[in-house]
């Protein structure tokens, strides 16, 4: 049984209250650590900290020695890949196959990426002419904006919260982490890996707990907070967003979505089936960049359907470390009833069941998981609940479209904005439809293909800002234009 303490000034200390919560390995049911919760004296410890360190060695550390560091923490991370593989995998439930291609290289790159682009990137100036004739030289330097609360979620916990805490450090801020209740274990780890690569203490510190009324929300409204990047659902980025009011704290939010795929007759079938499996099954649907919505033009839908179909319940669902493992559970029993709840009123609002549904028989050692079976449906209309509101699970509804015009249409029709994935073979109507379709990320015959240099986020209710290479400094940074007269 793991004892999972916060990290505070380089320290790994307890909770003054003794305040605990139990950690649950999603794909069997048993308790696998005890985590301390913070109350309000850890969270204002953790950002004085923070603030100490800001104005000791870290605040005073050259770009090039700050950067170097970033790399070693790189380094750390891959030193203990094993490590940290493990412990992501029991927090989430998540097969290896996946976690040791995306969330542990990602967790690790994104200390790298951001190491090198502020190293690399300009800032403006302009020569003002003035009556005199002598004119005034204008130029622009970028400062970082001091402490940072970072908020994460559990689906890709090591990946999403150094997406953040890489360009917070890379840009000189120091960071308050409050990772999701359900996944500790890695944003823990990383603190020993920041003690033994040599980031000075104070400028990463990591509090557990929940959100409302607890170390979540003692965070975001602590007014030695400089800035909040969250990362979770849409509602509780409304509540953030309220509790920064009060101090006028900027934010920056990734949110839901409901993603849809477009997938067109002249498409490669192959790619199309392969891609849209991944897009709506991987970790389980618990992919914010997931398909949840499949508009299929109708001179293939009935064989896409089908080809879905086989590929889904072809998917092997079970232990983390089992290779042939392609689907673990969802992260915990709350969210499994949340996600059944849908499977349930999809039938209720006309569905027709194409695979799964409920809930798969699984061995002795895996019967207290979260499981659910992987879902499609079609026949839903246009408004029901299971085609607009994002489930989070790993299901999907596939419906027909007759021409460019309405699966464009079809697709914008959502309070979302986050993410669509466009299948065609034809180059012009690739780069007409994903200008058009409403979404911060198009990606065109592929899905989740990364390159950290580009804006990443969503508009409407998927998020406020981008993410990514030189975007991200628009938030780590205050940008600060100086005038000098001639
Ligand atoms: N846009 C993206 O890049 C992206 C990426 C991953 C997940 N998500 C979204 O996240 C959701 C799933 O993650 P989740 O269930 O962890 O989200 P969540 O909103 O329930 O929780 C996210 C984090 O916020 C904290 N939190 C909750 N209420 C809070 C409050 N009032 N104040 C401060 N902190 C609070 C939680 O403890 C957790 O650490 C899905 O909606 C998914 O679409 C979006
Ligand atoms: O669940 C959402 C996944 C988000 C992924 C990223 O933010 C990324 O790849 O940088």
């Amino acid at each position: 049984m793991k004892e999972v303490k916060h990290f505070i000034n380089g320290e790994f200390v307890g909770s003054a209250s003794g305040k605990l919560f139990d950690n649950i390995n999603p794909a069997t049911g048993e308790k696998i650590g005890i985590v301390h919760e913070a109350g309000a004296p850890e969270v204002d410890a953790a950002v004085n900290a923070a603030r100490a360190a800001m104005q000791g060695d870290w605040g005073r550390m050259p770009l090039a020695e700050r950067a170097n560091l970033l790399h070693k923490l790189a380094d750390g991370i891959t030193a203990r890949f094993d490590e940290f593989l493990e412990a992501e995998c029991l927090d989430t439930g998540k097969p290896q196959k996946l976690a040791c291609h995306i969330d542990i290289p990602r967790g690790a790159a994104n200390f790298k990426i951001f190491a090198d682009v502020v190293k690399n990137v300009p800032t403006e100036s302009f020569m003002l002419d003035t009556p005199d004739g002598q004119g005034a030289l204008n130029y622009s330097v970028r400062k970082p904006k001091g402490v940072i609360a970072v908020i994460s979620p559990w689906n890709l916990p090591l990946l999403l919260m150094t997406w953040k805490v890489g360009p917070a450090l890379a840009c000189g801020n120091a960071v308050v982490v409050k990772p999701s209740e359900e996944t500790p274990f890695t944003t823990t780890l990383l603190g020993e890996v920041m003690n033994e690569v040599g980031i000075p203490k104070g400028v990463y510190n990591v509090v557990h707990g929940f959100g409302p009324n607890s170390a979540g929300e003692f965070l975001t409204r602590h007014k030695g907070v400089d800035g909040i990047t969250f990362t979770g659902e849409t509602g509780t980025g409304a509540a953030i967003m309220k509790a920064a009011a009060d101090d006028i704290t900027d934010i920056s939010f990734e949110l839901g979505g409901k993603n849809p795929a477009l997938v067109f007759a002249d498409c490669d079938m192959d790619k199309a089936v392969e891609g849209t499996l991944r897009s709506a099954f991987a970790n389980c649907g618990q992919v914010c960049l997931g398909t949840e919505r499949v508009y299929v033009e109708r001179e293939i839908y009935d064989t896409f359907v089908e080809r879905l179909k086989s590929g889904a319940e072809a998917l092997k669902m079970g232990q983390w470390d089992d290779p042939e493992t392609d689907m673990g559970p969802l992260i915990s029993e709350e969210h499994r009833s949340k996600v059944l709840s849908y499977y349930r009123k999809a039938e209720e609002e006309g569905a027709t069941v194409v695979t799964g549904g409920s809930t798969p028989e699984m061995p002795d050692g895996l019967a207290g998981g979260a499981w659910v079976q992987p879902t499609i449906w079609t026949d839903l209309p246009d408004d029901a609940d299971c085609v607009r509101e994002e489930i989070f699970g790993p299901c999907c509804h596939i419906r027909p479209f007759d021409s460019e015009d309405e699966a464009i249409a079809l697709a914008n029709d959502t309070d979302y904005g986050l993410a669509t994935a466009i299948w065609t073979e034809n180059s012009s109507r690739a780069h007409r439809v994903a200008a058009q379709v409403d979404a911060g990320i198009a990606w065109v015959n592929s899905w989740f293909l990364r390159d950290l240099r580009t804006p990443f986020g969503g508009s409407k209710q998927s998020g406020i800002g981008r993410e990514g290479g030189v975007h991200s400094l628009e938030f780590y940074t205050e940008l600060k234009n100086v005038c000098i007269k001639l």
